[in-house]
């Protein structure tokens, strides 16, 4: 379990982390979600001790980075995937890092196995892709076998099988009974991967949620119908109380009913439809009415 306490950062006059309290829970994995320049990089420098609060305290498992007896068998970080002496092999850099953190050698194959570089593994590092760099990296975090692990932006630059790969496998680090903290500017692939939300916005919580509320609470329950009865259908959605505004190509956006309320009452009354769909788009738009006044730098248009 990770738990910050009134976390806050100042670099000079900037505040970067503002009186930040949360818990990130095992057994699940929990996005950390923030528009650029929020403050989410300076929070995971301070969980692993890189970076000193300037008041506040953030423990892992009850105690400061600082003060755990085994670090990286205590928590694992993907923060810099790039960072491996280029002319390495994989496993080179795998064994140099058990040996000076006195952990045993024979983690280095089994890391290997588990994100997949076995094949390349005598390969040079240098040479590595995205993809394959973050696979090490990964590879690096789990070297001690630690219970809590944290990523940062890792499916940055990604193509869409990299993306699905770091995702299925930080699930099943969770399901491992593992802490899983990671953190990105995208909330719709947080939306598939993590179950609970922290959402900062200039160094400050926002929200804590699980992902379900979030996803509730931001898309409202907006129903697009479309129907070459409408004028039958929209006057008896209104008695029930619903709100219906005229949307696109002549369908309705209906507020306050479910599809399937509009579905029944549809049927009930021989209206055909064409479409009914749950609006859900608009989760990135809740996440910029949310965030829109805690992001740092706006673009200037026009400019
Ligand atoms: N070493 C530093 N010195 C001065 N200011 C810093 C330093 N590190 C971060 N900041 C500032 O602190 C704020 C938060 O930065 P941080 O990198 O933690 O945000 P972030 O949410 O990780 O953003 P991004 O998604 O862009 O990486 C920013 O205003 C940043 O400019």
């Amino acid at each position: 379990m990770i738990e910050a306490i009134g976390l806050t950062k100042r670099y000079g006059r900037t505040v970067a982390v503002d009186d930040l309290s949360f818990t990130v829970q095992p057994g699940r994995v929990t996005g950390f979600l923030g528009p650029n320049g929020a403050g989410k990089s300076t929070t995971m420098r301070m969980i692993l001790g890189l970076d000193r609060p300037t008041a506040g305290r953030v423990l892992i498992d009850g105690k400061p980075y600082t003060e755990l007896n085994r670090p990286l068998q205590t928590v694992g970080a993907l923060l810099d995937a790039k960072w491996v002496h280029p002319n390495r092999s994989a496993r080179a850099h795998l064994r140099w890092l058990a040996k000076s953190n006195n952990l045993p050698g024979n983690r280095v194959d089994q890391v290997l196995e588990a994100v997949g570089l076995t094949q390349v593994a005598g390969k040079n590092a240098g040479g590595f892709s995205l993809g394959m760099s973050q696979r090490l990296g990964i590879a690096a975090a789990l070297l001690g076998d630690p219970k809590v692990l944290l990523f940062d932006e890792p499916v940055n630059g990604l193509d869409p099988e990299g993306i699905l790969w770091i995702r299925t496998f930080m699930q099943n680090l969770a399901a491992e009974g593992r802490t899983v903290l990671v953190s990105s500017h995208l909330l719709s692939e947080m939306a598939v991967t993590a179950s609970e939300l922290i959402v900062i916005g200039r160094g400050k919580l926002i929200t804590q949620s699980s992902t379900q509320e979030f996803i509730d609470s931001a898309t409202g329950n907006t129903v697009l119908v479309r129907s070459p009865q409408l004028f039958k259908l929209g006057p008896l959605l209104v008695d029930k109380g619903f709100t219906v505004r005229d949307g696109a190509d002549g369908s309705f956006s209906v507020s306050g009913a479910t599809s399937d309320q509009i579905g029944d009452i549809a049927a009930a009354n021989g209206v055909v439809l064409h479409e009914l769909s749950p609006q859900r788009g608009s989760l990135e738009e809740a996440f910029m009415q949310l965030t829109g006044d805690a992001v740092e730098y706006h673009a200037e248009i026009g400019k």
